[in-house]
């Protein structure tokens, strides 16, 4: 049955679980549209310096946040009575907080999925998690928001564009209208499949790209990462189902392109420190924020071995962060790989 809501979009009653930057930075969006939005935090820090000074100073510093955020540490007050759910939370631990998530929240609610990755054993996405937990919810009511969207950008009002992916073209356009302000436009669109599956690919892709900076290396390096990367991102899209025009689009391209460049970016900075000399363990322990890439350097590429798609980029990223490989060793694997034509792959 199609989605129907029962009462003026201005009425929703929404809610945002987690707190980190992009959370904050989602919330204060829908905040400064009128929304009085529960923000379910987990740090008791988070939620005082919220609460008392109108400011996530540890996720999303400098930005002073509106009245209508209201944090808590309480699942149960976050989503009571809600209608419309973000979901905000690192992949490694969503699976977790879905099932603490689901006696709060009404079968009628629509869940917004904003975490991008592919979860380690399952291989499922994000929405794919919620799907599995949140099962008194009609699948078409889990959504998808992806894109090029740097949290900070968001919240200091910087023009950006997303896509907002749903199986029911009423669900994609109530969200579309929820979030939409003159400086976040948000298009919808029907594949979930493929708008997950870039966001989680792109991450590697920066990770990738980062080191390739870490390195000293140029343009043309990052030129070729992006254009190789968005290459094995479409072929895990079509052996997955998804549909290749999304990897063209905002969740693809896009959000490849922003990430693989900015060192705005977790991902890429994180990179850049792996190409640097550093080791994974060793940057994962000074950070307090989440770079996805690296759990899903794992998932994708077991997912790669699995579906028996080439992918040599996430490979040899892979390798770096898991076997231990020699990053200039592993940029050398690439340049070096049989020569070929450029189109010579059975998804061209
Ligand atoms: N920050 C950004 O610019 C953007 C982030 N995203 C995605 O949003 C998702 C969330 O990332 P951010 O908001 O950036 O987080 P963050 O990296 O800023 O902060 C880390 C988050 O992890 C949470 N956390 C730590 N341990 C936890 C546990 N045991 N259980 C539950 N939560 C725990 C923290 O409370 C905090 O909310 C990620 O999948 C990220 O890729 C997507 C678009 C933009
Ligand atoms: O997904 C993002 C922007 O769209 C954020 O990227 P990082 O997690 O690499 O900072």
């Amino acid at each position: 049955m199609a989605y129907t809501l029962n009462k003026s979009i201005d009425e929703l009653q929404v809610a945002v679980v987690g707190g980190g930057s992009w959370g904050t930075a989602l919330a204060q969006l829908l905040a400064s549209k009128g929304y009085k939005t529960s923000l379910w935090v987990l740090e008791e820090e988070v939620a005082e310096s919220i609460a008392k000074e109108r400011e996530n100073k540890v996720f999303l510093p400098d930005i002073k946040l509106s009245e209508n955020i209201t944090p808590t540490l309480d699942l149960e007050e976050a989503l009571k009575d809600k209608d419309m759910i973000v979901s905000v939370v690192p992949s490694e631990w969503l699976r977790e907080t879905a099932l603490k998530m689901k006696p709060f929240i009404k079968p009628e609610t629509l869940v917004v999925s904003a975490t991008k990755g592919i979860e380690i054993g399952t291989r499922l996405t994000m929405s794919g998690i919620l799907r599995e937990t949140l099962t008194h919810v009609p699948q078409e009511n889990i959504c998808v928001i992806s894109g090029p969207s740097f949290a900070k950008e968001v919240a200091r009002g910087m023009p950006t564009v997303v896509t907002v992916a749903a199986s029911d073209p009423d669900v994609a356009l109530t969200v579309q209208e929820a979030f939409a302000t003159p400086y976040f436009r948000v298009y919808t669109n029907t594949d979930l499949l493929g708008v997950e599956v870039g966001g989680a690919v792109k991450n590697v892709m920066a990770i990738a790209s980062g080191i390739c900076e870490g390195l000293g290396f140029g343009a043309n390096t990052r030129a070729a990462l992006i254009t190789r990367g968005l290459n094995e991102m479409r072929r895990l899209g079509r052996a997955m189902g998804a549909k290749q025009k999304t990897f063209s689009g905002l969740a693809g391209v896009g959000d490849l392109v922003l990430t693989c460049t900015a060192d705005l970016s977790r991902n890429y900075t994180f990179g850049k420190k792996i190409g640097q000399g550093m080791k994974r363990e060793e940057i994962l322990s000074k950070m307090r924020m989440v770079a996805e890439g690296v759990r899903s350097s794992k998932s994708v590429y077991n997912l790669s071995i699995e579906l028996d798609v080439e992918m040599p980029i996430v490979e040899q990223t892979y390798k770096v962060l898991y076997e231990d490989e020699d990053p200039a060793k592993a940029l050398f694997n690439l340049m070096t790989r049989k020569l070929r034509d450029e189109h010579d792959d059975q998804y061209g």
